[in-house]
Formats: structure tokens, sequence, C-alpha cells
């Protein structure tokens, strides 16, 4: 369990991170989203004790600096690029594991669980992106974390690589463990997160489970496809339905009730071909939450 309380920090006359307040519970994976310049890295590097500023974040209710083995407490990746780059992939971790007193064969293991033990003995400064945010990803693994921190962990991976970054996710929180994991990229998120912290600015937009996020900040809509387009709006605007028409056979229903809009359709006796219920998505939520902050919505994925 994450537990950040007013969490806040200044450049000069800019606030990055404003008043920060929200829970990640351990056994899910929570997506921290926001666009660039949102202020995610910074919180992240508040939250290992990287950089100082206001308010408090307790893993499991300690600190980062007051916990008694970090490695063991926190994995975390922030950025990918920072390894040594004449070093190798063997040398990085092990020098890592030496640090936190994590045994060889840890490092073994990790190597083979982000698919990087072929590449141990090349040198860091040879790989792809994709290979340095595996190798970051293994390094904040090595100490078998209760907590996992990454930032941007699908930058520079394939769709193969992506995929296995949701398996991955999806295991350790599996095993119980507290995952919190940034983007700025919405449709990744809608494949991974089970619960959503979303900032725009530096605040705190909405914190809760991904579900909730879609239809707190979405109306369903009922699509109804029928040749009697203009005389099924009219019929049903009569009984107080809010209609637009979407195609020259299709219309869209404001409202949730499926049954509720069938049953009307039926009493109005034209033809219909298909009505079914459209799911907002989790990008469509996201910009109705955002709605207010314009300069937001133009750095937007
Ligand atoms: N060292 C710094 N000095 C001054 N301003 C900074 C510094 N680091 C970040 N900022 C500013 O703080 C704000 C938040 O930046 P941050 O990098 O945390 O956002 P982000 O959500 O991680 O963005 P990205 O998705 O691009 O990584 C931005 O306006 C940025 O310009």
């Amino acid at each position: 369990m994450i537990t950040i309380q007013g969490l806040t920090k200044r450049y000069g006359d800019e606030l990055a991170v404003h008043d920060l307040t929200c829970t990640i519970r351990p056994g899910v994976v929570t997506g921290f989203l926001g666009p660039n310049g949102a202020g995610k890295s910074t919180t992240m590097r508040l939250m290992l004790g990287l950089d100082s500023g206001e308010g408090e974040v307790l893993f499991h209710g300690r600190p980062y600096r007051a916990l008694p083995n970090p490695a063991r407490a926190v994995g975390a990746l922030l950025d990918a690029r920072a390894a040594h780059p004449g070093r190798s992939a063997l040398q990085h971790l092990r020098m890592i594991a030496a640090g936190a007193g994590i045994s060889g064969q840890r490092v073994r293991e990790v190597l083979a669980a982000v698919g990087l033990d072929e590449a141990r003995h090349r040198r860091i400064g040879g790989f792809s992106l994709g290979m340095q945010q595996r190798l970051g990803i293994a390094a904040a693994l090595l100490g078998d974390p209760e907590h996992v921190v990454l930032d941007e962990p699908t930058n520079g991976l394939d769709p193969e690589g992506v995929r296995w970054i949701r398996s991955l996710l999806r295991n350790l929180a599996d095993e119980g463990r507290t995952v919190f994991v940034s983007s700025h990229l919405l449709s990744e998120i809608a494949q991974f997160a089970d619960d959503l912290v979303v900032i725009g600015e530096g605040r705190l937009i909405a914190a809760e489970p991904v579900r909730q996020f879609i239809t707190a900040n979405t109306r369903t809509r009922v699509v109804v496809r029928t040749p009697e387009a203009d005389k099924i709006r009219t019929f049903l605007r009569g009984t107080g339905f809010q209609v637009q028409p979407e195609d020259v056979d299709a219309l869209v229903v404001d409202s949730g009730d499926v049954d509720a809009v069938s049953a009307a359709v039926r009493r109005a006796g034209l033809p219909v071909r298909e009505l079914h219920t459209r799911r907002s998505s989790l990008e469509d939520a996201f910009f109705n939450a955002t709605a207010n902050a314009t300069s937001y919505r133009g750095g937007a994925a």
C-alpha cells in the first residue's frame, strides 16, 4: 500500500505537483495517467526521496528514507537510460545487487524474467531503448519488492514488448504487490490498469477504479439503426428521450437504459435493424474529466 498525502513540489513559481493525496492499493495495477508535463515523473521522484517537496509518501506506513531495506520494499524504474553504457547488463545488475545484499542467482533470474539472459554480456550502450527498459525493469525487480513503481515502462517497446509488460504487471499484482505505473498513453493504461490516478497540471483529477472513472465521466448511449430514423426520432423525443441523428439510418439515444429505449422503440411499431448500447472508452472519460483544462487537452495523448 502506498499512501500519498499533500504532496507538493514547486519549481520557482510553478507548482509541478499540487497537494496530491491518494492511496494506491496492493493486488491491483494502478495506472498513473496524465499528459506530458502533468507532473508524473516529479511525483515519482518525490515518492522515492530523489527530490524534496512538501507532504508525505508512505510505503506500508513508512517513508522511503526510513525503510530498513529499500530494495526489498520498493523497486523502481524512473529513467531507463541511467545505466552506464560501458557495462554489460550482467555487470550492471550485479553492481546493484551487491549494494543491496542480493544474490547472483537472483540477477540471473530477473535477466531471464525480462528476456535479456542471452544479451547479458552485451554492452548496455548497444541496447535499443526497449532493451534498456527491460533492463531497468530487471533492476526494479531485483529485490523482489513489495511495491513496484515504474515511470513510462512501455517507452520504446514494440507491441510484443507492450504485451509482455501487461502480463508482467498483472502477475506482479496477482502476487499481492502494489504496482504503480505511469503513462501518458490512454490506450496503454486502458489495457493494463485496474485503478487510476489521473493528474493534470500537477493536480489530482481522479483516483478510482478504471470502470468507475469511465462511468463517472461518460454517459452510456443506445444506438438505434432503422430505415425510419426520422419517424423514430420524433416518436422517442415525444416520449422524453434526448435523441440525435448519427447517420441517415441511425440514431443515438442519450440513455443508459437499453431496455427502456427498446420498449419505447417497440411501441413506435416501426422497423428496427439493430439496437445496442455504446460504451464509452477511457479516452472519452479522460477528455470529459479534463474538459476545463484547455492547455491540458492540447498535450494529451
Ligand atoms: N528540474 C526541473 N526544473 C524546473 N521545472 C521542472 C523540472 N522538472 C520538471 N519540471 C516541470 O514540472 C512539470 C511537471 O514535469 P514532469 O516531468 O513531472 O511531468 P510528467 O507528467 O512526468 O511529464 P512526461 O510525461 O513528459 O514525463 C513540468 O511543467 C516541467 O516543466
